[in-house]
Order: C-alpha cells, then sequence, then structure tokens
C-alpha cells in the first residue's frame, strides 16, 4: 500500500476508538514507562499535545512532574525547514493554537532548548513497523529537528520514544533515507525495544 493511503488509513482507525478507549491506552503507557530505565533516568522529555485520535501522553506527563522532571512542548516555526523548538510545557490555559490547530505555548525566547539538549523525545506517529521506522504527519518536522542525530553518529542524542495505539503497528513501512529511526516504541499492550 501507498504511503499517503496508509497515512489515511491508519488516522480514520485511530480517529474512530472511543474516548474511552482511548483514555484506557493512555493509562496503560504508564505502566510500561516505569519501566523503561532511559525514561526514568530522563531529566529533560518533550511531550506532545495529542490532536487526531493520537495516544494522549498525559499521563506520562504527570508522572513527569511528579518525579521532578522538565517537559516541554514542540512549537512550529514559520520556516518549516528550521525544524521544531522547544518550549518548557505550561498549563493547557496558557496554549495557543498553532497554524494546523495544536494548542503550544507562546514562545520566550530565553526558554527555549536546543533538541540536541533533551534527554528523551516522545514522539507523536501515524504508523511503526518492526525496524522502529515512523511515518508520522507527512511534514518531516520531527526528522529535520533531529538529522542531526544521523549526521553525527558519536552525538547520540535524545532517546526517541514512539508513542501509538497498537492498531498503529504494521510488520514493514516504507523508510526514506532521511528518516530518524525510533529507539523505542510504547503501546497499550507493548514496549518495543529497536
Ligand atoms: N500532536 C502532534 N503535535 C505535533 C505533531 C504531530 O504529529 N502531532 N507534529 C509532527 O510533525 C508537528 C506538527 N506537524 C503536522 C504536520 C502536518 C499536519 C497536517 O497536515 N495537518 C492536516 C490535517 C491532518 C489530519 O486531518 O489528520 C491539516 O491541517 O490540513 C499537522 C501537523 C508538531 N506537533
Ligand atoms: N532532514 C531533512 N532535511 C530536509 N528535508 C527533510 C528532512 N527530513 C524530512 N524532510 C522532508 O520532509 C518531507 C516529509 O517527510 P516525511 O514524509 O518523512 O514526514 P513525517 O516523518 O511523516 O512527518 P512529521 O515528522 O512531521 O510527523 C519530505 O518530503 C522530505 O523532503
Amino acid at each position: 500500500m501507498q504511503t499517503s493511503q496508509l497515512r489515511q488509513q491508519i488516522k480514520a482507525e485511530r480517529r474512530q476508538l472511543s474516548l474511552q478507549t482511548r483514555t484506557q491506552h493512555s493509562l496503560q503507557l504508564l505502566d510500561h514507562a516505569k519501566n523503561y530505565k532511559p525514561f526514568r533516568q530522563s531529566r529533560r522529555i518533550a511531550f506532545y499535545h495529542a490532536v487526531n485520535g493520537e495516544i494522549d501522553p498525559t499521563p506520562l506527563l504527570e508522572e513527569a512532574l511528579r518525579s521532578g522532571k522538565t517537559p516541554y512542548l514542540p512549537i512550529l516555526r514559520h520556516d518549516a525547514s528550521i525544524g521544531l523548538w522547544f518550549a518548557p510545557y505550561t498549563d493547557k490555559a496558557k496554549l495557543k493554537l498553532n497554524r494546523f490547530g495544536i494548542p503550544e505555548p507562546t514562545v520566550v525566547h530565553r526558554k527555549l532548548i536546543k533538541p540536541w539538549s533533551l534527554d528523551m523525545v516522545f514522539v507523536p506517529l501515524v504508523a511503526f513497523d518492526d525496524h522502529g521506522h515512523r511515518m508520522g504527519m507527512g511534514g518531516g518536522f520531527y526528522d529535520r529537528t533531529f538529522a542531526f542525530k544521523l549526521q553525527r553518529r558519536h552525538l547520540t542524542g535524545p532517546t526517541m520514544v514512539g508513542l501509538a495505539h497498537n492498531l498503529q503497528h504494521r510488520p514493514v513501512i516504507n523508510s526514506n533515507p532521511w528518516d530518524i529511526p525510533l529507539d523505542c516504541v510504547i503501546t497499550e499492550s507493548h514496549l518495543y525495544k529497536f
């Protein structure tokens, strides 16, 4: 199946999950994450604000706050070619909608963090496979932002952890040379390490 068809299909399946199922899945993420040593050891962690049926990382964010970690959220820039910025998480009331209708913090330049200073990134995705390949929304935002992980292998950068419903798993998806591999994917039922 072509990438764009698969993207549409999985997005549709994901949106059909009931709120109850989605809430349950996101609570189950926490059981797996607590057993994942890199999560316990990470201090600066990027989250995302779930949209379109994406699995909601809020239980992980609350756990991070309880353990004294510092959460961040991605910010889109006008020039998409530069990649994402990351700003400290602020409570929902202070978020404003970006051009895709996704809530994000307002930019306070001195509080922004360089992507290589993050310890862990929870990455939203549409599909993932047995090799840690990721298909996203098609904007290339995460791939561009973390491209330094491919260019300079000694600069290992943050641990990339995809979060997904298990229905987003496929044995093999098409990959591109610019794709940043995932180190791990957590779903409601599994923790896949690659
Ligand atoms: N929750 C979340 N935040 C995120 C991402 C994501 O995938 N999920 N991103 C990951 O890169 C970045 C935003 N990337 C995006 C890339 C493309 C579209 C997009 O094409 N949106 C369509 C509607 C998509 C749909 O119906 O599902 C549009 O606005 O027309 C949206 C966001 C940063 N923040
Ligand atoms: N490192 C990079 N440098 C330049 N362009 C890139 C890079 N990574 C991705 N792109 C461009 O971004 C476009 C979208 O890539 P892709 O379909 O892999 O996005 P995605 O991973 O699904 O999206 P997202 O990360 O936003 O969820 C591609 O056409 C590609 O040309």
